[in-house]
């Protein structure tokens, strides 16, 4: 399983203050899956994104990447730069820069913090600038200033900066908290695309939303799985309807 998975979780652990955030969880995404995260508040679904990418180191357990990369061995700066993005839930980008300006900006940047200035681009970027503005429904806003896109378009805009990146893995966390019934959609469509090239890994609260993206499920709780399977499957088990769907 380790040597053929993308991301391989085997018997995490994480305890802050003697409470156990992660507990022995473990857990495996193929290359080229979209996997969908669910489980209640505390359950270590931002732990979990916080071990993977080197933010929290975890207590034992053994965390791999594209098969033979020991990620529990690497610091934070590393990890972006072997290639995992994250999405943190509170957009980020550069306000006083146009849409495709902060695309360009994240293009020329080193993988990891955006440390880079502005310069020329070649032909090829200018394609690849314009293929992310399509893919993240921005082309007709790409002389806009971030400032002035809604919020949807801002995370939309921000998942474009970080492919520009061309990670293997994407992490994405509550992609459609905030977001209208309209831009929640086309964010299931968007990640859908996404992850015709692309692993995806997402965090999610809006069950709506987490049926329409049609990919396994992952339930966490106490910092372990608690089920997996199709949203059918795990939304049949009496304990997911109990700790989580049922509230
Ligand atoms: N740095 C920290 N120090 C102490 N406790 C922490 C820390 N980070 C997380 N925790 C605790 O660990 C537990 C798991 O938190 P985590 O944020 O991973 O859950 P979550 O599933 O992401 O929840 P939510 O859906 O609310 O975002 C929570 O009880 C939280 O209070």
């Amino acid at each position: 399983m380790k040597a053929t998975s993308l991301l391989y979780l085997d018997g995490v652990s994480v305890t802050f203050d003697g409470f156990k955030a992660l507990n022995e969880l473990s857990l495996t995404i193929a290359p080229g899956e979209m996997r969908a995260i669910i489980g209640p508040n505390g359950a270590g679904k931002t732990t979990m994104m916080d071990v993977i990418t080197g933010k929290t180191k975890p207590d034992r357990g053994e965390i791999y990447f594209d098969g033979a990369i020991d990620l529990t061995g690497e610091d934070e700066a590393s990890i972006a730069e072997i290639g995992i993005g994250r999405k943190f839930q509170k957009p980020t980008v550069f306000e006083s820069h146009t849409v495709r300006d902060n695309l360009e900006l994240a293009l020329k940047a080193p993988r990891g913090p955006f440390a880079t200035l502005f310069h020329v681009i070649s032909g090829g970027e200018t394609k690849r600038i314009d293929d992310l503005l399509g893919l993240i429904r921005l082309s007709d806003r790409k002389h806009e200033l971030a400032a002035n896109l809604s919020h949807g378009q801002k995370q939309w805009l921000e998942i474009g900066m970080l492919l520009a990146q061309d990670p293997k893995l994407l992490l994405v966390d509550e992609p459609a908290a905030g977001m209208t019934d309209a831009e929640t959609a086309e964010t299931a469509e968007l990640l859908k695309d996404i992850a015709q090239d692309h692993s995806v890994v997402v965090v999610e609260h809006d069950m709506e939303f987490v049926r329409s993206l049609s990919v396994k499920v992952t339930v966490l709780h106490e910092g372990s799985v608690l089920a997996e399977g199709s949203l059918d499957h795990v939304s049949a088990n009496e304990r997911v309807v109990e700790v989580y769907l049922g509230r």
